[in-house]
């Protein structure tokens, strides 16, 4: 197997009736219902490597948690595969669920009316982790995520932030080599976030865990993620580095440099434009679509001239994704069946 998670072509049409308006339309669909397909998912493929934390990302609608459900085998594609460490996740349902973790923010996998520690407990019995094992492990989310502090409580009176916490640990209590997290910070506050992320980044860097994460949230993408898969509209517009998407949607980066001693005129270098010179003060920015990022502007240009002073602005990442989010492909409308 060449990739943790490989995903070729794979598509979800959803089928459903629309109820057409007033008391005559509603007797008319019950009769004769009007069927529409909606194309949530549509050819995508991309790959995510053993040990790397990638961000699928898009707009509201977009195909992202339609995608997931795939992988983690709740959902079966209509057309493609995906492949999750080896397993067809929709066809062995069962082998899929030993190798992978999930996390949907938004809801709960833990038992309502028990204690979050015998939560784990029911946990360790249904995936049969040795004793020594899961309390060894326990004790290592436990450092990283203070579930002490409220794990005897029952998860129906946690807090937000301790409820996805408790989640995340009994996601990863088997050791699954494969996560996915539906916007798993979503609601927090920002400490509770950087503890989580913190969590994340260590389960990538030090265990090797392989991490499919979708979010709205720019400042968790810049903190994790050094490749992002987007989508829209079911379509897979781009797949790269954060870099590259800085270049493709955003390159609108400044360098601003004072030069020293005796500088004249500041000539261009490659792909790097001057934009205006006051004496020593020069902005620098990026000439043409193959202008470098903005770190890569800041080295040539330290190595082309003597500094005093240096300074970056960056377009925010914020304004990037939605540049690219605006670019993307326009939605086509949903097609009545037989239409
Ligand atoms: N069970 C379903 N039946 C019909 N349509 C569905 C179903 N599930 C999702 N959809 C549609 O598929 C499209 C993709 O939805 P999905 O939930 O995958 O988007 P998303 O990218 O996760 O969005 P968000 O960021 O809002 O969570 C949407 O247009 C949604 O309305």
């Amino acid at each position: 197997m060449s990739a943790s998670i490989e995903v070729r072509g794979l598509s979800r049409t959803f089928h459903s009736t629309v109820r057409r308006p007033g008391f005559l339309g509603g007797v008319r669909s019950l009769v004769n219902p009007e069927r529409v397909a909606k194309e949530a998912v549509s050819e995508i493929s991309f790959d995510v490597a053993a040990g790397e934390l990638l961000a699928l990302l898009g707009p509201n609608g977009a195909g992202k948690s339609t995608t997931i459900k795939m992988l983690t085998g709740i959902l079966t594609p209509t057309a493609g595969e995906a492949r999750v460490a080896g397993v067809v996740p929709y066809v062995e349902r069962e082998r899929n669920a030993r190798n992978i973790g999930a996390v949907f923010g938004q809801r709960t996998q833990l038992w309502w009316d028990l204690p979050v520690r015998e939560s784990f407990a029911v946990l360790r019995d249904i995936y049969q982790v040795p004793k020594a094992e899961h309390a060894a492990r326990l004790k290592e989310f436990d450092e990283l995520l203070d579930l002490s502090s409220f794990w005897d409580t029952r998860v129906r009176h946690l807090s937000l932030g301790q409820r996805v916490r408790s989640d995340l640990a009994a996601a990863l209590l088997h050791d699954p080599p494969v996560v996915f997290l539906d916007e798993p910070t979503i609601g927090m506050d920002v400490v509770v976030k950087e503890q989580v992320r913190e969590f994340l980044r260590y389960q990538v860097t030090e265990r090797g865990r392989t991490v499919l994460l979708t979010t709205h949230d720019m400042t968790e993408v810049e903190r994790l993620a050094e490749r992002v898969v987007l989508i829209n509209h079911g379509r897979l517009v781009l797949d790269g580095s954060l870099d590259e998407i800085r270049r493709k949607f955003g390159s609108t980066w400044q360098v601003r440099a004072t030069l020293a001693g005796a500088h004249g005129d500041a000539v261009p270098l490659p792909g790097i434009a001057v934009l205006r010179q006051d004496g020593p003060q020069v902005v620098f920015g990026p000439d043409g679509p193959d202008a470098p990022t903005v770190h890569q502007a800041l080295k040539a240009v330290i190595e082309r001239y003597e500094v005093t002073g240096i300074a970056i602005d960056e377009a925010d990442l914020e304004d990037v994704m939605r540049a690219a989010y605006a670019q993307a492909e326009p939605v086509a409308e949903p097609v009545a069946e037989g239409a």
